[in-house]
């Protein structure tokens, strides 16, 4: 079980933050564009053997190194995870999640333009989405990206096959 967890939220709240301290963790939301600029599909990875939520959809990313920001962070992940050298990052949202394992500040970028090709260096798989996604299950803390995908689009439906 997870729960997402509102920084506002109330002390007697059941979903009240709890005192431990957060992972930053920088999260990479790989965007396709069509010809008119237009968001058509986004990047999501599965997670690989021997980590916790193994083989559940999650977008690439991981935990920040002492000293590092979210991009230099995000930078680095991606190009050890999938062999891609990013070029910007655009800060986008960030949200807090309570996980039995962890609590994570996942900071969420939005990437537009990469080089390279893609290699799936810890043997995970990708698969290039739009909604609803049809890869399953997705990790938690995803389904709150999916719902700003969803907003941004006027999307009206499930965001994910369950
Ligand atoms: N990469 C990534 N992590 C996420 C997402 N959503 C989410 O809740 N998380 C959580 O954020 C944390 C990221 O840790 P990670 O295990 O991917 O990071 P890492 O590559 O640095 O791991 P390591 O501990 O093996 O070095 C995990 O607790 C994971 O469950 C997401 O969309 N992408």
């Amino acid at each position: 079980m997870s729960e997402r967890v509102n920084q506002t939220a109330s002390p007697h709240s059941p979903v009240a933050a709890t005192d431990r301290v957060p992972v930053e963790v920088a999260v990479g939301v790989l965007v396709r564009r069509d010809a008119h600029g237009r968001e058509t599909e986004f990047l999501m990875t599965s997670r690989p053997e021997g980590k916790v939520y193994a083989g559940y959809w999650e977008f690439p990313g991981g935990k920040l190194e002492t000293g590092e920001t979210v991009e230099q962070a995000l930078r680095r992940e991606l190009h050890e995870e999938l062999g891609i050298t990013i070029a910007a990052a655009h800060p986008w949202k960030i949200e807090l999640m309570e996980y039995p394992h962890a609590k994570v500040r996942l900071n969420f970028c939005k990437v537009y333009d990469w080089q390279g090709e893609f290699e799936m260096r810890e043997h995970q798989a990708m698969s290039w989405q739009s909604l609803p996604v049809q890869v399953a299950p997705v990790l938690p803390g995803t389904i709150p990206v999916l719902q700003w995908f969803a907003a941004e689009r006027f999307h009206v439906g499930a965001t994910h096959v369950v």
